[in-house]
């Protein structure tokens, strides 16, 4: 036995993510820091709003932290969003109160041509590598600190349509009609992500992940091209610069584009959202290796039975190999933050 002031708490996360199958399943949450939580509404009222919480370093590490310190998840995700990459290329972002982003659009060579290139990122995020530093300061040290991304296409159907779309109508559109100009968007977006990435990691962050959240709408040839390849790109290139850092992909909605998925691009992890079945993810996703989910964030909102239920029929599926226990997609503002503790208890208890 070594000595019990000497011996450090191994991070959950991290031994699933390299493949172990732990009694109970390491937890955390999409948007654990978020609007249901009281303390966060606090914060952000204190720094304005949620660009510039964003951009402050100690009020997002604070954000970052504040359900850590309520509920104890095995790992923290840094506080930041997608879209500032596109403001880091030089677009303008903001975001409209009870709608969500707006930007100014790429839709002509020319739009294209005013955005930076991929090296001129880094003093515009400057602050979020900042925040990373705090976080791997002061987490406790059984908690793992999560850095991300989005991937490139998700990123640019926001640049293409200035704002969240239902179908991502206008970057399918775009494909349509200028190839090249979407392509070298895609590009652009490719080096970026890899350049911001490496920088998080550089900064502390222990894990990444690839947010694709609308790789569901890409089909056939164009998941291969715009959600597949650019993957490859990104954790190739990730991993030449830092190969012990894990990397979860998160390609949502992707149903069978999930078989396959992680040994395709190298991912030590793939993240699954709630349309695929823990039994269908289990047999066909975990085979290569862990997964992370997939509970509906709706059980944060209904909770009792169901929750408890549904927790530990996905826990059960899972239990034959690596899992991190996830909710399908980000928590809602209307959730119940006593339902989130009812989760984790779920999640850790010891059953036989
Ligand atoms: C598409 C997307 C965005 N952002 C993100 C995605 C991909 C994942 C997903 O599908 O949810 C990812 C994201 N957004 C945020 C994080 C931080 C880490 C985390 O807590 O998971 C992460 C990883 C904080 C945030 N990003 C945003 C909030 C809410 C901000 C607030 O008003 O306080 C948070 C906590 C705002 C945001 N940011 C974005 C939208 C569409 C919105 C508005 C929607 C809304 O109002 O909930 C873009």
């Amino acid at each position: 036995m070594k000595d019990s002031i000497t011996m450090t708490k191994p991070k959950k996360l991290l031994q699933s993510l390299a493949g172990e199958t732990l009694e109970t399943p390491p937890i955390w949450m999409m948007r654990q820091a978020g609007r249901y939580l009281p303390e966060y509404r606090a914060t952000r009222a204190q720094a304005g709003d949620f660009l510039s919480l964003c951009y402050n370093p100690e009020l997002a590490a604070e954000v970052t932290l504040q359900p850590i310190r309520r509920y104890g998840f095995d790992a923290a995700i840094l506080f930041a969003d997608i879209l500032l990459i596109p403001e880091a290329l030089g677009a303008d972002l903001w975001f409209v109160t009870g709608e969500g982003p707006r930007l100014s659009t790429i839709t002509t060579d020319a739009d294209f041509a005013k955005i930076k290139s991929a090296d001129d990122v880094h003093d515009h995020l400057a602050p979020i590598y900042e925040t990373v530093k705090i976080l791997a300061r002061e987490l406790p040290e059984e908690t793992a600190l999560i850095g991300f991304a989005g991937a490139p296409w998700t990123v640019a159907t926001y640049m293409i349509a200035g704002r969240g779309t239902p179908d991502q109508g206008p970057a399918h559109q775009l494909i349509a009609e200028n190839r090249p100009l979407f392509e070298a968007l895609i590009d652009r977006l490719t080096d970026a992500t890899i350049a911001y990435l490496s920088m998080q990691i550089e900064a502390g962050a222990e894990v990444v992940k690839l947010f694709d959240s609308w790789a569901g709408s890409l089909k056939g040839d164009d998941f291969q091209k715009y959600a597949l390849a650019p993957a490859i790109k990104i954790i190739t290139a990730l991993k030449a610069k830092h190969p012990t850092t894990p990397i979860i992909a998160f390609p949502r909605e992707a149903g069978d584009g999930y078989i396959g998925f992680a040994k395709a691009t190298g991912a030590d992890c793939v993240a699954l959202d709630n349309s695929v079945s823990a039994e269908w993810a289990a047999r066909n996703v975990q085979i290569d290796g862990c997964v992370q989910g997939n509970l509906a964030s709706s059980h944060m909102v209904t909770g009792g039975q169901a929750l408890v239920d549904e927790t530990r029929a996905i826990v059960d599926a899972f239990k034959g190999g690596p899992h991190v226990f996830n909710l399908g997609h980000g928590i809602t503002p209307d959730a119940d933050p006593e339902n989130v503790q009812l989760m984790i208890d779920t999640v850790r208890e010891k059953r036989s």
